[in-house]
């Protein structure tokens, strides 16, 4: 018996299946691809295109996108502070699951708080959070505006705008970042490739004794 939370008298049950097994099956390791910035960072491109990718290569992924799950799994939440830590700390333990089925479970949300992150990180093994920084300026994001919200948030027609009058916390220590060079963001397929190289050199796209189809 124990305790966890606000429930009392829970079990762990253990099942025959674990989750080498279902990694010998998909010969992949199951992870979390974790994406963070700002709002027109491209996150959700980043997502699609990884996802493609993956696909094309018969591994097996799935993208947890912080605007879909809105429509859902956490329609009931807002942008204060503690809404936003709680979508994290949901998505985060989604993501886990996703990854002990053996998946590449791709998460793109903005994710403002590094001690968000850093919880979602604890849940995993640390070689299985792997975090990647959409580092792009704000004026290019705004520049791309592509729903027109930064344009309502600086004329106060949406408050708490990350970025604009809500925080953003870069990461310290991630695992890949994504930035211009000489003032260029990389294409779609060059920051795609720049996460596959990762996944591909750490070994994920693999694994030993998987099972022949
Ligand atoms: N106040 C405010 N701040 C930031 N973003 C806002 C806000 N209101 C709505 N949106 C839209 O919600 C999308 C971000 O949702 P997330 O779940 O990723 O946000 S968070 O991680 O909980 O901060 C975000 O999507 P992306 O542009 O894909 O990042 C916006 O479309
Ligand atoms: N690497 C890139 N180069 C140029 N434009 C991009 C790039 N990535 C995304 N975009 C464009 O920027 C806008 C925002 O991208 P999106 O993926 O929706 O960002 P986010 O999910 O972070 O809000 C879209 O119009 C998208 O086509």
């Amino acid at each position: 018996m124990s305790t966890l939370g606000n429930s009392t008298n829970i079990f762990w049950h253990e099942c025959p299946v674990g989750k080498l097994e279902r990694q010998k099956l998909l010969n992949q390791q199951g992870c979390v691809v974790w994406i963070t910035g700002l709002s027109g960072s491209g996150k959700s491109t980043l997502a699609c295109s990884l996802g493609r990718e993956l696909h094309s290569r018969r591994k097996l992924s799935y993208v947890l996108d912080g605007d879909n799950l809105r429509h859902g799994l956490n329609k009931n939440l807002g942008f204060t502070a503690e809404d936003r830590t709680e979508n994290i700390r949901r998505v985060g333990e989604v993501a886990k699951l996703f990854a002990d089925a053996g998946i590449i479970c791709i998460a793109s949300l903005i994710s403002p708080y590094r001690k968000d992150r850093d919880g979602c990180r604890a849940l995993l093994p640390d070689a299985n959070f792997i975090e990647v920084f959409m580092n792009i300026p704000l004026e290019v994001c705004e520049e791309r505006d592509s729903k027109g919200l930064y344009k309502l948030a600086r004329a106060g027609k949406i408050k708490g705008f990350t970025g604009i009058d809500d925080p953003y916390e870069p990461p310290l220590n991630c695992e890949i970042e994504i930035r211009q060079k000489d003032g260029v963001c990389p294409t779609p397929g060059e920051m795609t490739g720049q996460v596959v190289s990762y996944l591909e050199e750490k070994g994920f796209l693999q694994v030993e004794g998987s099972i022949p189809h």
